[in-house]
């Protein structure tokens, strides 16, 4: 369990993040949201005890991250920069934090061998390509076996066969029962991993709630259809007060339409239909949407996802 309790940090006058307190769900993925520069890995750097709040507390297990006895036993976590001296063999680095954590010899072939990477475990690791780092950064998260699991950007720099790798392992660690925190940048990725969503922009929270939560709350949802009869059709929806706009691919929209009765009435009026579809936002269309929506965060420019937010301090 992990408890994040109004954790700010001040850089100067920058408040990289501001009173933010929330609970990872144990057994799902979470998802860490924000744009550049909300504070994702800020946030994460003081869950790890790697930066020291300005204010308020982070609890693993009810306990400071310095109080836990071989820490990798509880949280194992992937973090951005690569944290491997390049002159040294990917064995020897998880053979290293294994012995300072009294973790079995074994254990280091075990995870080498989870992440593929057996084949260039005794080759030096400053000659990884950015994939091979990521996965002997994960490699070194999973050491421990830990009940938390973090990953800041954990597919960056992998191929395709790599990323379905990544979200696969987190679904099945999560389905074990453990808390899975991940930060992405990648949208549709983190649509496809993720179950629950903690959003955060200029270091506060905006939202901590299930994935398809967070979708239906930030995004329009309609009924797309398309007839070879659409005359007939709007005379129906006009007599049954549906209001229906045609969008630019001759198909109509019907806002929060309700399938049943569009089709119900198009049978009755004997209509034929071509599709009758219901339609939702991407997550990327919500995450957008709700950023543009959230009028304390609103700056001149419309915010876009991968810029960095223009700053008014
Ligand atoms: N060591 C530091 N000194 C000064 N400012 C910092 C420092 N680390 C981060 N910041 C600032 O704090 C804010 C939050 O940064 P952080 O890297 O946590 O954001 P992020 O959400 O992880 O961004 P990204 O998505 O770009 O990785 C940014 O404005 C950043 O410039």
């Amino acid at each position: 369990m992990i408890e994040v309790n109004e954790l700010t940090k001040r850089y100067g006058d920058k408040l990289a993040v501001d009173h933010l307190s929330f609970t990872i769900p144990q057994g799902v993925v979470t998802g860490f949201l924000g744009p550049n520069g909300a504070g994702k890995s800020t946030t994460m750097r003081m869950m790890l005890d790697l930066d020291r709040p300005t204010s308020g507390t982070v609890r693993i297990d009810g306990k400071k991250y310095g109080q836990l006895h071989q820490p990798l036993k509880y949280i194992g976590a992937l973090l951005e920069a690569k944290a491997v001296h390049p002159g040294r063999s990917a064995y020897n680095h998880l053979l290293w934090l294994a012995a300072s954590n009294k973790i079995p010899t074994r254990r280091v072939d075990e995870v080498l061998s989870l992440v593929g990477l057996t084949a260039v475990a005794k080759k030096r690791s400053g000659g990884f390509s950015l994939g091979m780092g990521q996965r002997l950064g994960i490699a070194a998260a999973l050491l421990g076996d830990p009940r938390i699991l973090m990953f800041d950007e954990p597919v960056n720099g992998l191929d395709p066969e790599g990323i379905v790798w990544v979200r696969t392992l987190m679904k099945t660690l999560a389905t074990e029962g453990r808390t899975v925190f991940v930060s992405s940048h990648l949208m549709s990725e983190m649509a496809l991993t993720a179950e629950h969503l903690i959003v955060i922009g200029r270091g506060r929270l905006l939202a901590n709630m299930p994935m398809n939560q967070f979708i239906d709350e930030n995004s329009r949802s309609f009924v797309r259809l398309r007839t070879p009869d659409p005359e007939k059709l709007l005379d129906a929806f006009s007599g049954a007060g549906i209001t229906a706009t045609l969008d630019g691919d001759g198909a109509y929209e019907v806002e929060d339409g309700d399938m049943a009765r569009i089709g119900d009435l198009a049978a009755a009026h004997g209509v034929a239909l071509h599709e009758l579809s219901p339609q939702r936002a991407s997550l990327e269309e919500a995450f957008m949407r709700m950023t543009a929506e959230s009028v304390e965060y609103q700056t001149d420019a419309a915010p876009q996802w991968g810029s960095e937010w223009k700053k008014e301090s």
